[in-house]
């Protein structure tokens, strides 16, 4: 047993550094390759095979023992009840955390590893973005410079997803966002055809909403999770990863004409820059401070990352 210091012992989470964390993959089998990894990771995100070993075995690990758990009480609850016609519903993880802190590529690794458990379950993966509200209703209500707070979501359409999906549905359609016209893409969707699996990740996951005055209960966005990630980092590092990826995408996605940042391509360097840091300052760290960092303390687990933008720190909340 670890020695643990007062404020652990106090703490709804243990802690445990990288490699400690990287034994609890047990006899996990590695079932990506190098290249596989080097396909799903984001443009500015250096993780490897020895990161996917090191960290990620083990989370699949334990979370192929939720899943069996939740699949095993479903026997029994079935039995219990005496039911013959119970549906199976999918096994939900959220994964939340700044603007280019690298939840993309977070979630695509799992969704691979997932995917290749012995059971080969169906695993989908949804963002959050799609829910966004369109360019032309976020101009008309004066939000374009508000993008990714709480208000620039149809959460009535993120919450009538998700309980679609947990009352087993089938064909869920899913709103789509594209990066390169920085707006909603009308008329394309996602079909989610009842996964055993659905990972769904976005700044807002772990967001809750203010209780109405006439005392209605809201459900939040996490009431539907079986499993929660936070992925996290301190706001220096978030805001220099934002900004070098800025510069990258000045160099290749912008300078395609349809990218809704184009005539940033052409900006010299330097003001180029100064437009990055004026979007992380103005609406990224903002949001990151008011709306993201709050819903930390309620995620069940948290990856920690370094300068290097590998996990330092696993946080695993204590049962
Ligand atoms: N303006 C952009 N143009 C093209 N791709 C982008 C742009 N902004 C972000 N991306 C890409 O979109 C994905 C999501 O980025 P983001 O929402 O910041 O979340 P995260 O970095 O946590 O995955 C990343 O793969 C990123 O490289
Ligand atoms: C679409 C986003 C809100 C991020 O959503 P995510 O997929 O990370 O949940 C973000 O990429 C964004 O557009 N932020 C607004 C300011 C900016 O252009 O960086």
């Amino acid at each position: 047993m670890d020695q643990l210091n007062a404020s652990e012992i106090y703490s709804p989470y243990r802690f445990f550094a990288a490699d400690r964390w990287a034994g609890f993959r047990a006899d996990t089998p590695l079932t990506l390759t190098a290249d596989e990894v080097e396909r799903l990771r984001s443009m500015n995100d250096p993780v490897d095979l020895e990161e996917v070993r090191r960290i990620y075995l083990a989370l699949s690990r334990l979370l192929s023992a939720h899943v069996e758990a939740s699949q095993l009480l479903f026997r029994q609850r079935k039995q219990f009840l005496n039911v013959d016609d119970a549906v199976k519903t999918p096994f939900i993880i959220g994964i939340a955390g700044s603007v280019a802190v690298g939840k993309s590529t977070t979630a695509r690794i799992l969704k691979e590893l997932l995917r290749r458990w012995p059971s080969s379950p169906k695993v989908d993966l949804v963002t959050t973005d799609g829910f966004l509200l369109p360019n032309a209703e976020l101009r008309r209500q004066n939000l374009m410079d508000r993008k990714g707070f709480p208000d620039s979501y149809d959460v009535g359409a993120l919450l009538r997803f998700l309980s679609d999906i947990k009352s087993g549905r089938s064909n869920v359609k899913a709103p789509l966002y594209s990066h390169l016209t920085y707006d909603v893409l009308q008329g394309e969707e996602q079909i989610v055809d009842r996964p055993d699996i659905l990972i769904f990740e976005g700044i807002n996951v772990l967001q809750v909403r203010d209780l109405p005055g006439d005392g209605k209960a809201v459900p939040f966005v996490s009431d539907f999770f079986d499993f929660s990630i936070y992925i996290d980092a301190d706001e220096d590092l978030i805001h220099s990863w934002y900004v070098d990826r800025f510069m990258r995408l000045r160099k290749t996605a912008f300078t395609n004409p349809q990218s809704f940042f184009h005539r940033y391509s052409q900006l010299p360097a330097d003001a180029a820059r100064a437009i990055a840091e004026g979007l992380w300052a103005n609406i990224n760290a903002k949001n990151l401070r008011e709306n993201i960092l709050p819903t930390r303390p309620r995620a069940d687990l948290i990856l920690r990352k370094g300068a290097d933008h590998l996990i330092q720190e696993v946080a695993l909340r204590k049962l």
